[in-house]
């Protein structure tokens, strides 16, 4: 007798449109509409990716946007955000969610926290009161958030870490892995993905992918990295984790990274990426351009009457001055971190959207020489 869960795959589909080397192009078909991959999902912590109202965020050309069990379930509750008629009502998103299984911000976030085979016992970094995840209380909230991806609770080890170590994080990571997959209900369009482990171990990751391509899932997170252990290692890391994974799936990358990050691993087979730099950045008045990202704080831009960027394909792009932006972070204006923002996260989209076609026109090494050689220019 099969087991009818598993086999009632869910209609989340990833379909491939064209590949060149590595790279893959592609479409994520789910059950709030269609995305184009290679996409950067921007972050909405506590279902808001800060400083942007949703009409701004969707004006960027994101298609994904994430969410946070960690964060929901301390604040407002995973029942509230369901009683609210679930992220996408609340957020007023229509487009698909992925949320995070909150292990990984109990391991950089929770102050005290405990971990056992069954899961881990954390207070709240909000007010100190006492929480409690495990494989199928994070499947259950991510259920009540209503979010279009799942991810399966898993533990992302610091780096550097000994492979013993790594070993038995890992083991435990797919035994969690199984049971996040026990606890999730299958509904059209939706889907849950498998999170590999095993650090920078070869060996590990392709016991990791064996074990959860054996469980089954709609999408395959590579965790684990962007932890630390630099570019180099990551990439290193990625040639051989990305081939054991399944062609037919999503690969998410969770975590990355910088505009040089992403290129070099979308060459090397990533489909998804996370990263809350160009959030992070806007608030910090660090901006992402063609040439590089520079500090608008800085003095040199007092009178600087150029735009941040040639293009002039959003609201801000093309119509702000980089003086008037040094003076609303001089004067802590909160326009300065919504325009930033707003302008860091239209960068990611433009250049994914670059690297998209480059690899539907199978031109893409010829687009990483332009954008490398661009990036160490410098101020344009
Ligand atoms: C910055 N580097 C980074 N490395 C990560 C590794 C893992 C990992 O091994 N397991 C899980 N579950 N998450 C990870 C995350 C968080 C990604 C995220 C944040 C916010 C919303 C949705 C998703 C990571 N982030």
């Amino acid at each position: 007798m099969s087991d009818h869960k598993t086999d009632h795959a869910t209609k989340m589909t990833w379909v491939p449109e064209a590949s060149c080397g590595m790279a893959r192009a592609g479409h994520l078909h789910t059950r709030h509409g269609t995305v184009p991959t290679p996409t950067f999902m921007p972050v909405g912590t506590v279902g808001t990716v800060k400083g942007m109202t949703m009409d701004a965020v969707r004006s960027t050309g994101a298609g994904i946007v994430l969410g946070n069990t960690y964060h929901l379930m301390l604040r407002p509750t995973a029942d509230r955000v369901q009683k609210l008629g679930g992220l996408h009502r609340m957020m007023d998103w229509p487009g698909p969610i992925l949320t995070d299984s909150g292990g990984f911000q109990v391991m950089s976030l929770g102050a005290l926290r405990k971990l056992d085979e069954d899961g881990v016992t954390f207070r709240s970094h909000i007010d100190g009161s006492k929480h409690r995840l495990t494989p199928e209380i994070s499947t259950d909230i991510q259920f009540k958030l209503d979010a279009t991806i799942t991810m399966a609770f898993d533990e992302c080890p610091a780096l550097p870490a000994t492979p013993e170590a790594l070993r038995k994080s890992m083991e435990m990571s797919m035994r969690w892995a199984a049971r996040s997959r026990e606890a999730f209900v299958a509904r059209e369009g939706y889907g849950q993905f498998g999170i590999v482990q095993g650090g920078t171990e070869r060996d590990l990751r392709e016991y990791s992918i064996k074990a959860l391509t054996e469980i089954g899932f709609e999408g395959y997170a590579i965790g684990g990295l962007a932890v630390g252990e630099g570019q180099e290692l990551m990439f290193s890391t990625l040639d051989f984790t990305t081939p054991m994974l399944p062609q037919d799936k999503a690969r998410y990358l969770m975590g990355v990274g910088t505009p040089d990050d992403l290129l070099g691993a979308v060459m090397r087979g990533v489909d998804m990426f996370d990263c809350v730099m160009p959030s992070r950045a806007g608030r910090t008045a660090r901006a992402y351009t063609e040439r590089g990202a520079i500090n608008l704080r800085n003095a040199r831009f007092a009178e600087d009457t150029r735009t941040l960027t040639p293009h002039d394909d959003t609201p801000v792009a093309g119509r702000y001055s980089r003086a008037y932006l040094h003076h609303l972070f001089r004067a802590n204006e909160m326009l300065g971190p919504m325009l930033l923002t707003w302008h860091n996260l239209a960068y990611y989209q433009r250049l994914m959207r670059q690297i998209r076609a480059a690899i539907v026109d199978g031109t893409l090494d010829a687009l990483a020489v332009k954008l490398r050689e661009d990036w160490a220019k410098g101020d344009w």
